[in-house]
């Protein structure tokens, strides 16, 4: 395919002392993937990605399509959700652990570059980073409901990116059809980050999700308890309106108890750990192990098996400590994180426990 680089587009910083002020460049390239790519960078961070900066192969999953508007899988469609904007719903069932949707990012910018460039300077250079993508609308028509924003482009960005490290520098991410899934506090899904292979993300459910029912992942750390939630999802700027948050005040309070209770005993068990009772951070460690699914708090469960693994370990028992070892490798399987089990990734995982010499839980 010809290539469609425009010559990057660049602004000098007009903080800091004039020999030292930090240049930022748009590179775009409009046929990248199915929407173009453009990065607002550094000209160090480009030259540190090779020529290649714009250029990834972007592998397609099977089962998702293109089409105008972005990439868009059988599995889910794009739809209005009352009072939350946009949202995406599955129109078939989705098994739990399956990958259903991937996507790429279409724009990302250095998180300094707000912060060095001019408002005004900075705003024009955002919107012909924008103009640079093979489909312009994939951004221009994602969700703004940043209230600080003074600026279309710089609210999209407050709005919908994620963060993601680029030639080792942090910038700003935005996915164009992963920006749509609302966030839930219970989720029904969640994202793996792939920034080696063209900053790829892919969605999998981590329960059985039915047609009609709308994907969720969550924005914030997991297992939180109702007030922290939104004291966190403040500087989203909105206030969630997912299940939980609204269900019942009882149902509130016993989902808050049981995540207090959960945060309480991995404390008590990494104390008892750290004091060499062993028998105890097993028996606390085993009492979490229930708690989780009821919680959906599935991405802790690789940790707690290693953890059980670990208990074993150091009470020299090898056969209980293999045994959770592969439990905890067997989650990461299904989650997505590895490929499969194999032995020798078991006596890896006996050798970090070693190097932390016992110590670490
Ligand atoms: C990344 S976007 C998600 C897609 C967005 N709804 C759209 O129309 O494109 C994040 C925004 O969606 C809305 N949103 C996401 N999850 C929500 C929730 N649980 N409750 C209320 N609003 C939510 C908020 O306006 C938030 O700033």
């Amino acid at each position: 395919m010809e290539a469609a680089v425009i010559p990057p587009v660049c602004e000098t910083a007009t903080t800091g002392s004039p020999r030292r002020r930090t240049k930022y460049c748009v590179y775009a390239n409009s046929r990248h993937g199915a929407q173009g790519m453009t990065l607002v960078t550094k000209p160090e961070t480009a030259a540190s990605l090779g020529g290649g900066a714009l250029d990834f192969v972007l592998p397609l999953s099977s089962g998702t399509t293109t089409n105008a508007t972005g990439l868009l899988g059988e599995a889910y469609a794009i739809v209005d959700v009352p009072g939350r904007g946009k949202g995406v719903v599955a129109t078939r069932p989705i098994r739990k652990w399956e990958t259903f949707m991937v996507d790429y990012a279409v724009m990302m910018v250095d998180v300094e570059f707000a912060v060095d460039v001019p408002a005004r300077r900075g705003y024009e250079l955002l919107a012909r980073a924008v103009e640079g993508l093979g489909n312009p609308g994939s951004i221009k028509g994602l969700g703004m409901s940043n209230g600080l924003a003074r600026d279309p482009v710089e609210n999209i960005l407050r709005t919908n990116a994620f963060r993601a490290v680029v030639g080792g520098e942090l910038h700003m991410a935005v996915y164009p059809v992963v920006s749509r899934i609302n966030h839930a506090c219970r989720p029904n899904a969640f994202l793996r980050f792939y920034p080696r292979q063209g900053h790829t993300v892919e969605v999998a459910a981590s329960q059985d999700i039915r047609p009609g029912e709308e994907i969720t992942h969550s924005y914030i750390t997991f297992g939180q308890v109702s007030s922290e939630r939104k004291e966190n999802l403040k500087k989203w700027g909105f206030s969630c309106t997912c299940d939980l948050c609204t269900a019942s005040s009882d149902e509130i309070a016993a989902s808050d108890e049981r995540r207090e209770k959960i945060a309480a005993l991995k404390q008590q068990a990494i104390e008892a750990f750290q004091a060499g009772k062993v028998y105890m951070s097993l028996k606390l460690t085993r009492q979490i192990l229930p708690l989780l699914p009821e919680e959906n708090m599935f991405q802790e469960m690789a940790d707690q098996y290693e953890n059980m693994a670990r208990i074993y370990y150091v009470m020299r028992d090898r056969k209980n400590a293999a045994k959770w070892a592969r439990k905890s490798l067997e989650v990461l399987v299904e989650q997505g994180y590895l490929k499969l089990v194999k032995e020798e990734d078991v006596g890896r995982m006996f050798a970090r426990f070693e190097d932390d010499e016992g110590g670490r839980y």
